[in-house]
């Protein structure tokens, strides 16, 4: 019996040691990948872009966050708006915006069509069918643009690359539920994300992506994902077997939705980890062990049962170490000065800690998945059913 807990005691200070080489690989990434200088005429002649924004209702940032992508600074670029209902409050707000830059080439489509359960798929679908150009961003409602982002991303499309992807930020706001979104994905989630493309592990997020279209054709088009809720991550898989890398860009999405609440980034990240755990099963087990308090705590038994240790000490300094990183990395990405105090990091950083592997059992205690008005189910290997269909087209 002994030599079991010393064998597993062994085990968790390996993987251990494990997770501070993916901290390090992180920080590393990010401060060698994140903010180059983007030459806007490196890479000339310019590839046209499509860029797919499927929207669903407004917030009080929608109308901003739009005009950014009216202000870009890239020649050849067209706007397809997706609405599936054609009695959207977003909609006279997009003809606002269309009117006041003529200049960009800017079409609405409404209805979506029914190609498969995805409702992202649905609404996109009339507009990739539409695209002119063979560069395809897809990039979601709440996404502000930099000038500059573009350009940076279409720069990063080499010839052996399939997929540009923004790694998932946030613009400044203030609140709690701001800072904590800033906190989660400057610093736990990043961490991984980074890592993950790193090893060339297929992390591919939707949420703003600029992908070759003809990939996309060449197994049956958009609607060929239309069966999966986290259409990103098999888009990803189908591209990268293909022998194709992906990239991520070198400025960090910025999400600016609306409506921040801490409930709502709870459901969120529920959602998240309930398709995470559908399509790739070993999450099951490594997500949670990877989370500080829970890994912290396996390994502070482990150094007492090896090393004789002080459990509580190396607890203790583990989590400020921890805690240090997050920051850096955080800091990284961030590439400015935080929008909120140290004081307001350590209990937003604390409150994600906590909650993190508690948004993680409730994601197990319900099986299905509510996105928007829609509830689904997921079988294994991530193909999704509705539960109660709600689409009229
Ligand atoms: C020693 C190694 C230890 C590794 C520990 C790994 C622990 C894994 C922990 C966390 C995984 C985080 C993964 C981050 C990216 C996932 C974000 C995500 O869940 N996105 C999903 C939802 O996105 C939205 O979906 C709807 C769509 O319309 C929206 O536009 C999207 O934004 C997305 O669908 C899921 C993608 C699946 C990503 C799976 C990534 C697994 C990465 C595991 C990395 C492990 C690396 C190990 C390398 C050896
Ligand atoms: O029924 C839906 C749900 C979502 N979306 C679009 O899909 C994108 C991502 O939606 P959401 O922000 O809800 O997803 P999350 O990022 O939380 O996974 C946004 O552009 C939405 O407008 C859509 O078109 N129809």
């Amino acid at each position: 019996m002994f030599y079991v807990y010393y064998a597993l005691a062994a085990i968790f200070i390996v993987f251990w040691c494990s997770l501070w080489i993916v901290h390090l690989i992180a920080i590393l990434q990010a401060k060698l990948k994140f903010y180059r200088k983007v030459d806007p005429y490196h890479g000339i002649p310019y590839e046209g872009v499509s860029i797919l924004k499927p929207i669903k209702g407004v917030d009080a940032n929608l109308y901003h966050n739009l005009e950014t992508f009216f202000t870009m600074q890239y020649p050849v670029y067209e706007l397809l708006f997706c609405f599936e209902d054609g009695a959207d409050s977003a909609i006279p707000l997009v003809s606002n915006l269309i009117e006041k830059y003529p200049d960009v080439d800017a079409k609405v489509f409404v209805g979506g069509s029914f190609v498969g359960v995805n409702p992202k798929i649905n609404n996109m679908h009339q507009g990739y069918v539409a695209a002119k150009y063979n560069f395809v961003m897809i990039s979601d409602s709440n996404l502000r643009m930099k000038e500059e982002t573009l350009t940076d991303m279409v720069q990063l499309m080499d010839e052996d690359v399939g997929i540009v992807h923004q790694l998932p930020f946030v613009w400044d706001k203030e609140g709690f539920a701001a800072a904590l979104e800033k906190i989660y994905f400057g610093s736990a989630h990043a961490r991984i994300y980074l890592f993950a493309d790193f090893m060339q592990v297929n992390c591919h997020t939707g949420m703003s992506t600029l992908i070759r279209k003809n990939l996309l054709d060449d197994v049956g088009g958009l609607q060929a994902f239309g069966c999966y809720l986290a259409e990103d991550f098999f888009m990803g898989k189908s591209i990268m077997e293909r022998g194709y890398r992906t990239r991520i860009s070198s400025l960090p999405g910025l999400q600016n939705s609306g409506s921040s609440s801490i409930r709502g980034f709870r459901e969120r990240l529920k959602r998240w980890t309930k398709l995470r755990c559908a399509m790739v099963p070993h999450t099951i087990i490594l997500e949670p062990l990877s989370e500080c308090l829970i890994l912290g705590a396996f390994t502070s038994w482990a150094v007492y049962v090896v090393f004789m240790w002080d459990p509580i000490v190396f607890y203790l300094v583990h989590v400020l170490f921890w805690f240090l990183l997050d920051y850096i990395l955080l800091s990284i990405i961030q590439n400015g000065s935080l929008p909120f105090s140290k004081f307001y990091f350590i209990i937003g950083w604390l409150y994600r800690e906590i909650n993190g592997p508690l948004i993680f059992l409730s994601a197990f205690w319900d099986p299905t998945i509510r996105w928007r008005s829609r509830v689904y189910r997921l079988q294994m290997g991530g193909i999704a059913e509705e539960i109660s269909p709600k689409l009229k087209l």
